[in-house]
Parts: C-alpha cells; sequence; structure tokens
C-alpha cells in the first residue's frame, strides 16, 4: 500500500486537500473517520476507478465501524496478491481487454497432436512401471488442491466429504489417504524394510472448504495418517469484476464487502513456495511431488504407473492423460508450436481448444477423429513434477502462473456479464514457463481405470449429449465398481456382465458392486497374488474387501459378501455364498427428504442380506461357504 500512502504524503493538507474524492461525495463525507492509512487505499481505489464502491455510503455516524471494516478487507486483497490490488486491476483490464478482442492466449502458436507414453492396463510393461513407480512412491510428496466451491455440482459440503461409492460410505479423502498410506507401506516392503517414509500429504483450501476440511479429517483421525504428515496450507481468494473497467463487485449480502472468489488452483505453487516445504522435502531426499484433484475415485489406480513412467524416462513433469471426447470439459494436452519455431507440450483448456483449432485452419474445431475420440489427449489434471527442477524454476517465478480471465459475456458485444468475473489461475499451467530443454512428457491410460470425476449436478448430467461421460455422482461411483470388475477379469476372475440402468436420467452400466481398501492392492501385481482360480461373481452381487491379506480362491458369489480381517490375519475365502444380497432402489435427486450426497446419485444401496466374516485377531483362517 505504500504507493497509495506517499501519494497522501504529497497532498497539502491545505484549502481543497480532499478535492481528489470529489468524484466520490459520499466517501468525501466521511474522510473524517478515516485513519491515514485507510485514506490512501481510499485514493487508490478512485484512481483505480473504483468509485461506485462508495457511491451507497451513508453520512458520517451511521454504519462507521463497517465502512472501516471495508478497509481491512482491502488491506487483506492488496496484501495477498503480488504487486497488489494496482496490479490485480490493471491486470484483469488488459485482459478483459484481450477476451472482449476475442484475442487466444495461443496467438502465434499452432497446435499439433503430440507423442507421449501410451500404456495399456496389466500387461508386463505396466506392472514394471507399477513397480518402478511404488518403489518411488516412499520418495515422494502428495498435493491436493481442494479449495475449489464446486460451483457445477451444487452440493452444500465439501466434495472431500463426499462418499466415493455407497457400498462402503468411503469419502474422497478417507480413499485418498488411505491410498496413500497403502503405497507408503508397500514402497517400503519393497526396499525390503529399510525404510521409515511418511508420505507428506498437502492439502489446499480456501475460505470455502478449510473449516470443513480440517473437522472432516479432525473427526476422522486423520484417516489413520499421522497429524505431522498431513499439511493445510490455504488460498486466498481474488476480488471479484463486474465489467470491462474491472470495476470490483459488492457483495450481494453486505455492501461493505467486495466479493470474492477463489483464483484458482494455480495458486498451489505459490503457496508451495513461500510454505517453505519444497525445500524441506529436498532437505528429507524426497524427489517426486504429484498433484491431483478433489474427486476422483479411479486416480489412485494410475498413480503407480505413471510415477513409474515419470522415473523411468526421467520426466520434469510428466501429465496424466485418458482419451479425450470433443468438447469434454478437460484440456486438451497438445503440441504448440510457436511462430520462432520454439515448441512445447501443455495443456490447452477446454474453452480454449475449438477457438485455437478453429484459428489455425482446423475449420470444425474441436470433434472426434476416425477413433471416436478428439486426438488430444484429455488431461485430467493430475501431475507428477521432479522436485529438484521444480525448486528451481519456482526461485525464478516464486510460483507465479499465468492468468487467465473468462467472463460469461451477456450478448454478443461482449459489454457486460451475466454476472462477476475475476482472475483465474491453473495449477497445469506450470509448464508454460519453462525453459525448452525440460523434459515434459504425459502418460496416457485408459479412461475407465483413471478418471471419474464427480462435477455435474443431476440435472445437467442428464443434459449432457449421448456418449460424452457424465461426471456426475451417479457415473464417479459406477466408474469405481466397472474399474474394479475390469481389474479382476483380467486377473481371471469371472466377473458377469453388467446392465443397463438409469439412475436421475442418465443411463449408465451397472457392474456387481465391488471394492477393496486401498491395502489390499495398489498395483495389478498385488491384484494377481489374491485371487486364484475359479472365482465367478455375478451381476447382481456386492463384494466388500476390507482388509490386507484376504485370498479369494474357488469363491462363487452371487449376493452381498464383506470381509474385514486385521493385518496381521491372512484370510482365505472360497466356496459358494448366495444370499438375497444388496439391491440398489432409485432415489430422485428433487426428493429434498433424502439426504444430498444420497440423491444426487439417484440410489439408494438397501441391505437386504449379506455374509459378513470378521477377523480381528492374527493367524491364518479359511472361510469357506
Ligand atoms: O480456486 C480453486 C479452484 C479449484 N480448485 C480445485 O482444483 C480442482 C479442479 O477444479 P475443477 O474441478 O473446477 O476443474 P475444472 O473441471 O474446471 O478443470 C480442471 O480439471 C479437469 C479434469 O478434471 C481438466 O484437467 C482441466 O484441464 C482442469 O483445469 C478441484 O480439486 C478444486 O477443488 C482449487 O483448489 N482452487
Amino acid at each position: 500500500m505504500d504507493n497509495a500512502v506517499d501519494s497522501l504524503a504529497g497532498l497539502s493538507v491545505t484549502d481543497g486537500w480532499d478535492g481528489w474524492a470529489s468524484s466520490a461525495p459520499n466517501l468525501k463525507r466521511n474522510l473524517g473517520i478515516l485513519s491515514s492509512e485507510e485514506i490512501g487505499f481510499a485514493m487508490m481505489l478512485l484512481r483505480e476507478g473504483q468509485k461506485h464502491l462508495f457511491d451507497h455510503w451513508p453520512e458520517p455516524g451511521v454504519d462507521d465501524r463497517r465502512k472501516k471494516g471495508y478497509f481491512d478487507q482491502v488491506a487483506q486483497l492488496n496484501a495477498n496478491y503480488p504487486g497488489g490490488l494496482v496490479s490485480y486491476i490493471q491486470n484483469a483490464r488488459k485482459l478483459l481487454a484481450d477476451s472482449k478482442a476475442g484475442k487466444n492466449p495461443s496467438d502465434g502458436f499452432t497446435p499439433s497432436v503430440p507423442t507421449g507414453e501410451v500404456l495399456t492396463f496389466g500387461n508386463d510393461n505396466f506392472m514394471m512401471l507399477e513397480e518402478a513407480g511404488v518403489r518411488e512412491a516412499r520418495r515422494a510428496a502428495f498435493v491436493l488442491v481442494a479449495g475449489g466451491l464446486g460451483e457445477r455440482l451444487g452440493y452444500k459440503g465439501i466434495k472431500l466429504a463426499l462418499p466415493s461409492e455407497t457400498t462402503t460410505g468411503r469419502c474422497f479423502l478417507q480413499h485418498y489417504i488411505e491410498s496413500i498410506l497403502a503405497l507408503q507401506e508397500a514402497s517400503c516392503r519393497l526396499v525390503q524394510g529399510q525404510c521409515e517414509a511418511e508420505i507428506p500429504l498437502v492439502i489446499m483450501t480456501s475460505d470455502d472448504t478449510h473449516e470443513s476440511t480440517l473437522l472432516l479429517l479432525e473427526s476422522n483421525d486423520y484417516f489413520g495418517m499421522k497429524t505431522c504428515q498431513v499439511k493445510l496450507i490455504k488460498q486466498e481468494k481474488v476480488a471479484c469484476l463486474t465489467d470491462n473497467n474491472a470495476r470490483f463487485a459488492l457483495d450481494l449480502n453486505d455492501k461493505y464487502k467486495i466479493q470474492t472468489k477463489p483464483h484458482g488452483h494455480g495458486d498451489v505453487h505459490a503457496l508451495l513456495y513461500s510454505s517453505g516445504l519444497l525445500n524441506l522435502w529436498q532437505s528429507a531426499g524426497l524427489k517426486w511431488v504429484l498433484f491431483f484433484q478433489d474427486t476422483n475415485g479411479l486416480l489412485f489406480k494410475a498413480i503407480p504407473a505413471s510415477l513409474g513412467v515419470s522415473s523411468t524416462k526421467g520426466y520434469h513433469v510428466n501429465s496424466l492423460a485418458v482419451p479425450r471426447k470433443a468438447k469434454e470439459a478437460m484440456g486438451g494436452i497438445t503440441k504448440l508450436t510457436h511462430t520462432d519455431g520454439s515448441e512445447i507440450v501443455t495443456n490447452v483448456e477446454y474453452n480454449q481448444l475449438d477457438p485455437l483449432l478453429r484459428a489455425t485452419g482446423h475449420a470444425d474445431g474441436d470433434v472426434n477423429c476416425e477413433t471416436g475420440f478428439s486426438p488430444y489427449p484429455g488431461n485430467i489434471n493430475q501431475l507428477i513434477l521432479d522436485l529438484g527442477p521444480y525448486i528451481k524454476e519456482l526461485s525464478k517465478t516464486r510460483g507465479a502462473i499465468a492468468e487467465f480471465v473468462n467472463p460469461k459475456y451477456k450478448d454478443s458485444t461482449k459489454s457486460s456479464f451475466k454476472s462477476s468475473t475475476r482472475l483465474e489461475c491453473m495449477m497445469q499451467d506450470y509448464p508454460k514457463s519453462l525453459p525448452p530443454l525440460a523434459k515434459v512428457g504425459f502418460t496416457v491410460m485408459d479412461k475407465w481405470l483413471a478418471y471419474a470425476p464427480v462435477k455435474n449436478n443431476p440435472e445437467d448430467a442428464s443434459k449432457v449429449p449421448k456418449g460424452n461421460p457424465y461426471h456426475s455422482a451417479t457415473s464417479g461411483e459406477m466408474a469405481i465398481y466397472k474399474a474394479n470388475c475390469l481389474i479382476l477379469r483380467k486377473a481371471g476372475v469371472h466377473i458377469a456382465d453388467p446392465v443397463t440402468d438409469i439412475f436421475n436420467g442418465q443411463e449408465v452400466e451397472l457392474w456387481p458392486r465391488i471394492t477393496w481398501s486401498p491395502k489390499w492392492a495398489s498395483t495389478f501385481r498385488d491384484v494377481k497374488r489374491k485371487v486364484g482360480e475359479c472365482c465367478s461373481i455375478s451381476q447382481r452381487s456386492t463384494m466388500i474387501i476390507n482388509g490386507q491379506n484376504i485370498f479369494l480362491d474357488g469363491l462363487s458369489l452371487d449376493g452381498a459378501l464383506v470381509v474385514n480381517a486385521n493385518d496381521q490375519a491372512e484370510v482365505k475365502v472360497t466356496g459358494c455364498v448366495q444370499n438375497k444380497g444388496w439391491a440398489l432402489e432409485h432415489v430422485d435427486y428433487k426428493d429434498i427428504l433424502i439426504p444430498e450426497e444420497t440423491r444426487i446419485r439417484g440410489f439408494k444401496v438397501c441391505k437386504i442380506e449379506q455374509v459378513e466374516i470378521n477377523y480381528a485377531d492374527p493367524g491364518k483362517f479359511s472361510f469357506k461357504s
């Protein structure tokens, strides 16, 4: 704020000292109640075209505390943004002018389809990479970006607290933490016990998610992770903008507050840099930083192999990708060649890919090719960075990431917005500033294995064009069952074909509801080791495997089976289990008597009959039905 206060110091307190405020008479009348620092901020705001912020101010004596409180927020917004609010407003004006002029941030670049590592689940190469990845996991830190509002989903709570699937009710955060702990253990086992690695987990929150995330962790004993392993870093929001002149929006519920929104997941780099964690990790011998998002229940099935790719290829940056349907809401991994000859392989965000393609001679824009998919692999925003080069780069940029603005205009004149907008930045734009020699690659895996986010509310999901993914709570849960079934099939289990069903207007494949705790298997090799000959599971079945050393051998399941075993219990499950099982009962998302996390998926699990076996003591056991 030095500039604003300096300007104040330059004024002589003589007649008309407050002349600078004459364009804002209501502010001018209130100058007497403001401190010199507050006046400095007021001057800066007027200079930057924000006089409307004071239009509604009443006479001195009315709401004085709130008027002063308003400057506390201004001071905070100013301190949180590199270069302060003046830079924020000026950057915003420039980006808004570019947006109005239809300027694409990739102007000057020609897109083409890049080549990357394409993996096939379950083959020798995949298993070799998984093993390499598990070996490296003890030298990794995980960073979960979870500051988003989840506006498209419209769920009232935090997305991390949503069940990833409702057979066990395990929420996303529990699933993530248990998966990291399972990798930690598997990694240490591979190096024959000479390792006491505790993989760090950082969660980036925002004001919208911080308290609830902390509460979720604390009320669940951090889901088994040591509290010192988990760090929360909170991103701050930025001011919302109402028009092309970057005038700030007032909060609809409090006229003494500027409306704010998150600045985007790109903040994670600056926060990691300023937290000092990266250097601590490096001194502790860590080598990899893995970034991931709040609702992808499949992700950890893809982590070991993709980390294996990073380590065997020596990638500084490795983005995980899946085949992408044209116009799907995921960025496309694209090779961009500049007119000056330089090249980068990077994400082009979904709203920019189509205009970029059209502007560079692809008249149809973002369309599928003969494979039925876009030729540009879809970025699932799972990034693996080599810590050394990452620290080196951040020491130059301090973690700053190029920003963008995405206003929703009222009409084609682009002169007014439907609702306020703000500057944003994305974590996957990190490679854009890297030197040409940086080793930037990507890894493509099957979608069924790696990507099933929960982003869309039921109504929007039901309107998704046929063949495109719903990205809803319904599809996210169904994808977990499908992936588990396909993995078991590949391991030799006979799994019945799925049936189709419609939940909340979305047609999905309904596979047997099979889940396992992450410690049962981190890799395909683990799965293969734990299933023996002649196992079969019918379509209407449910199976929950909850334990490390549970082996299926000659099991025939038609109904529901739950196996819980302590880590020291080795249990062989065999024979024929048949019962009425667990059914899925349809529910409507509009039925507000049903809890929100249930109705947004369109079904609830009705536990009619099951076999449940529990082994709480160490030892070797065999269960035969
Ligand atoms: O200010 C923010 C905004 C979002 N997030 C977090 O960032 C992640 C991603 O947010 P969205 O799900 O809203 O992201 P989008 O769907 O807009 O897109 C992102 O995820 C897609 C894949 O899921 C594609 O990879 C795309 O390129 C990438 O920008 C979430 O975990 C969210 O909680 C933050 O931490 N802070």
